[in-house]
């Protein structure tokens, strides 16, 4: 792919929309497919995102479409930013248009939620043969879109790609780093969101710095547990995809994670919190997979487990926490090394 060659950015919500200006800014021919006609020729009349992102105004540059079947033919370059539950339909709109050869990036975080799979195995059985990559990493839609500093990485087996897609996106305010680990990569963005729950539960109950610090380190060791069990290396969950991205999510009160938690802790219910947010909270559904690849896996993860059932509504973020705080004493970590007791 030349440097010139068309993206097509796949969701006009929030991370899609700023994505895409990102490119737009570094001079990349990029288009923003999103699913609504409505929503699109509004955006492409006033220049704004204005249900996702509305201080921000798009360049003039940037192309906007309804029309998926185009982009998906001509692009250079496919970069997917739709939540994880609309992933799969996404990728099986475009596949039967998907030249040979054109790479497919994605930015969503979390898993198929109908199969529990993880993204770049989702791709390649649409899109067999294609070169694959995940951009992830700390990185709020609302400060990229106001040009803030911000630093993420791009995953891939096929370093080209890596490279590529990261060089499309590098900018002095925008590093992208890049690495070879996306099953690594792909699991720190899926858990840094659950873990963004409890922190947020524990900040609702207006539990102390204390508490934050001690949670977010401990959901960092469930994390390298869970990584190690399924071969993801310990730098990517170290690093931009993991620990990066856990604080972001964790203490940034734009985390729409952290900010369902926070509402759980205040006692507000999960309906109501989920619909006030009124954006993707990927959390919810990506607690059954996590914890399902935990099981199979004989992973302890007592921070997850507790934050799938307060999601599940099975105990109150009171009961919760408390379970929590009442488990046994133990040595931080293994002498041994991580291993998969929690
Ligand atoms: N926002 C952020 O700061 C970041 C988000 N991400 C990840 O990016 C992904 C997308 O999140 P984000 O953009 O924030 O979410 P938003 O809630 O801001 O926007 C969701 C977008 O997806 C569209 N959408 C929903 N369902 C479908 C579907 N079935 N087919 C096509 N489009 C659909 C929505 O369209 P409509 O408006 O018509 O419903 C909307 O445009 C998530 O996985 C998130 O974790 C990653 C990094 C940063
Ligand atoms: O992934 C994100 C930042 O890196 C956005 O987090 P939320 O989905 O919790 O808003």
């Amino acid at each position: 792919m030349s440097a010139t060659s068309p993206v097509a950015v796949l969701g006009a919500g929030s991370w899609g929309t700023a994505l895409a200006v990102q490119l737009a800014r570094n001079g990349v021919p990029t288009t923003l497919w999103g699913r609504s006609p409505q929503a699109i020729v509004e955006m492409a009349t006033t220049r704004r995102n204005a249900r996702y992102l509305p201080e921000l105004e798009l360049p003039g540059s940037l192309q906007l479409s309804a029309t998926i079947e185009p982009l998906a033919r001509d692009a250079g370059t496919i970069l997917i930013a739709v939540p994880s539950h609309a992933f799969d339909g996404v990728l099986a709109a475009i596949a039967p248009w998907v030249a040979p050869g054109v790479g497919i990036a994605w930015a969503t975080k979390g898993f198929d939620p109908e199969s529990g799979r993880f993204l770049h195995e989702l791709v390649a059985d649409r899109l067999p043969g294609r070169p694959a990559a995940v951009v992830t990493g700390p990185s709020f839609a609302r400060e990229v879109a106001l040009g803030l500093p911000t630093a993420l990485t791009v995953h891939s087996s096929d370093a080209a790609f890596a490279q590529d897609v990261a060089q499309k996106l590098h900018s002095p305010f925008f590093r992208a780093y890049t690495g070879s680990d996306v099953p690594g990569a792909e699991l720190g963005g899926a858990m840094k969101n659950v873990l963004a729950v409890a922190t947020g539960v524990a900040d609702g109950m207006q539990m102390g710095l204390n508490a934050r610090a001690g949670l977010i380190t401990r959901g960092l060791a469930e994390m390298l547990r869970l990584g190690g069990a399924l071969g993801s290396r310990p730098e990517t969950l170290m690093g931009l995809a993991g620990l990066g991205d856990l604080v972001l999510t964790c203490t940034g009160d734009l985390s729409r994670n952290r900010r369902l938690g926070l509402a759980l802790g205040r006692g507000v219910g999960l309906q109501q919190a989920v619909a006030e947010i009124g954006q993707v909270v990927e959390s919810v559904q990506t607690v059954d997979t996590v914890m399902k690849l935990a099981d199979a896996h004989g992973v302890e993860l007592p921070i997850t487990a507790l934050v799938q059932k307060v999601l599940h509504e099975e105990l109150t973020p009171t009961e919760g926490m408390h379970a929590l705080l009442s488990r046994e004493q133990k040595p931080e970590y293994p002498e041994a090394g991580l291993r998969a007791e929690g």
